[in-house]
């Protein structure tokens, strides 16, 4: 299984003035890998996460690779091809920080959502998945009659039950009760141990990540001129 790489990954946002660019030399993610990003509000923790989740493009110069699989260069057909859709279903579990479940159907249909899109049918998996992050109470609700807690889980379950080689979560644990957030990072380790998942997260509490043993990388926000430019720092040795 091949890990993911990122080099000279760049993105420029303009509106009006205001500029932001997100700068990365190089970060690399191996199978079984788990690291988080760190960084104050608005240092592009999420820009970076969804241009290493397939949902944002990659700016002139970026290079992103999977093993031989150039993921930079599926965006060269648009950002609705199939080839895209394809790759992002396959390589990522995304947990977005907000959500982002499907409001028509129940959480367990969430949960199984990608493993149809995949053709995993796994329901024990959905179900051992559900029960293990508190939601089996709430298994038959649309996610409209949810805490955001409760959704924030469910976009857990649902990045996790494919079983797929990378998870990218952002700030998977913000909207969580301390307990919660332990069992979520339990999971997103396990799934690192013994699936050999590459996981990303971001997330303001350092002090869960030092107790958990997740090495940090983190985004450090200059202005030059104009411009806002965050760089991701070099790993601490
Ligand atoms: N069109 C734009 N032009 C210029 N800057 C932009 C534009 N859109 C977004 N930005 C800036 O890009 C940055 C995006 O940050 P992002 O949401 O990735 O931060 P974050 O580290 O995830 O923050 P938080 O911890 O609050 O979630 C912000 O500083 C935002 O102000």
């Amino acid at each position: 299984m091949a890990g993911l790489r990122l080099t000279n990954g760049r993105i420029d946002l303009r509106d009006g003035d205001r500029a932001f660019r997100l700068e990365v030399d190089v970060l690399a993610l191996a199978p079984g890998e788990t690291v988080a990003l760190t960084g104050p509000s608005g240092s592009g923790k999420t820009l970076l996460l969804e241009l290493l989740g397939l949902l944002r493009a990659p700016g002139r110069g970026t290079a992103y690779h999977s093993g031989e699989n150039d993921l930079a260069a599926l965006w060269e057909q648009g950002a609705r091809s199939a080839a895209l859709a394809r790759g992002r279903g396959r390589l990522f579990g995304f947990v977005p920080q907000t959500g982002g479940l499907m409001p028509f159907l129940t959480v367990t249909e969430n949960v199984a959502l990608p493993q149809a899109i995949c053709d995993r049918r796994d329901p024990d998996r959905v179900s051992d998945l559900i029960d293990r992050l508190g939601l089996t109470d709430v298994s038959r609700l649309r996610p409209g009659a949810l805490s955001i807690g409760q959704r924030q889980r469910t976009a857990i379950a649902r990045a996790l039950s494919h079983r797929p080689p990378f998870i990218v979560a952002d700030e998977p644990t913000a909207a969580l009760d301390p307990d919660s957030a332990d069992r979520v990072l339990d999971l997103l380790l396990e799934a690192a141990r013994q699936d050999g998942t590459g996981v990303i997260l971001s997330s303001h509490d350092i002090a869960r990540m030092e107790r958990f043993a997740i090495p940090r990388r983190a985004l450090v926000v200059v202005t030059e001129g104009n411009s806002a430019v965050s760089r991701l720092k070099a790993p601490a040795c």
